[in-house]
């Protein structure tokens, strides 16, 4: 069991029971020129958001956590956004911003091009799991919750874009699901403006959840710090 310091309390977890959800780290969401750059958010500052997630998926693959990548998006047909029946047509600014911008049409979140595809410096490796999923909360249309389950895994660590859309989301369902959800404030971003942040992190630690960092985490998962404590 590790101790993981985090407001609004510590939290103590199993690492070997517990997993790190990286949320749609994907061109889309991080890159210029990806689907928020184009829909008029500001993706700037994601850079430190990048390295701040691949120190915290070493330490959790080290630490033995399962890892699992979520790839937010649909098939190039976009059948599965849901047409006009769906409140994903009218709400997704992806698919807005297509309609607005008709030379746009397969290009955002569309499975097989480069705004979906995962920030090359962000890859995968053998054992950890890459869920797609069309909808913004990772628990909807996905198998996360068995893969979960029949792993008898309660804990979930939450990196990656948006806090305030996806990851919370996410973090939320699993809060309804009986999942321990923390983030990581320094391995998330926000879409819209730093208030947004500010909101999604004030209601993950007030309401959902717990928030910590990534320099906490590591140190909680790291042998040193439990050979101190011991
Ligand atoms: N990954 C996300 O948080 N996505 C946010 C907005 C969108 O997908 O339209």
């Amino acid at each position: 069991m590790i101790t993981l310091n985090a407001r609004p309390d510590s939290l103590r977890f199993d690492p070997a029971q517990s997993a790190l959800i990286v949320v749609d780290m994907q061109n889309a969401y991080a890159t210029k020129g990806g689907y928020l750059d184009l829909a008029g958010f500001d993706v700037s500052a994601t850079a430190p958001v990048i390295e701040k997630i691949k120190t915290a998926v070493a330490a959790a693959r080290d630490a033995g956590m399962l890892i699992i990548w979520f790839q937010n998006g649909w098939d190039e047909q976009y059948v599965e956004a849901g047409g006009p029946g769906s409140p994903n047509w009218y709400k997704s600014n992806a698919l807005k911003t297509m309609r607005k911008h008709p030379e746009l049409q397969g290009k955002l979140l569309a499975k097989g091009g480069w705004d979906y595809q995962l920030v090359d410096e962000l890859v995968p490796q053998e054992g950890d799991i890459v869920l797609p999923k069309p909808r913004y909360s990772g628990f909807f249309n996905t198998p996360l919750d068995s893969i979960l389950r029949s792993r008898g895994i309660r804990h979930l660590v939450f990196t990656g874009i948006a806090t305030n859309v996806c990851v919370e989301s996410t973090l939320r369902d699993g809060f309804f699901l009986e999942y321990f959800g923390v983030v990581l404030e320094d391995a998330t971003h926000q879409a819209g403006p730093a208030f947004a942040q500010q909101a999604a992190l004030f209601n993950i630690e007030t309401f959902f959840g717990w928030v910590s960092d990534v320099g906490t985490f590591c140190s909680a998962l790291s042998p040193r710090s439990l050979v101190k404590i011991a």
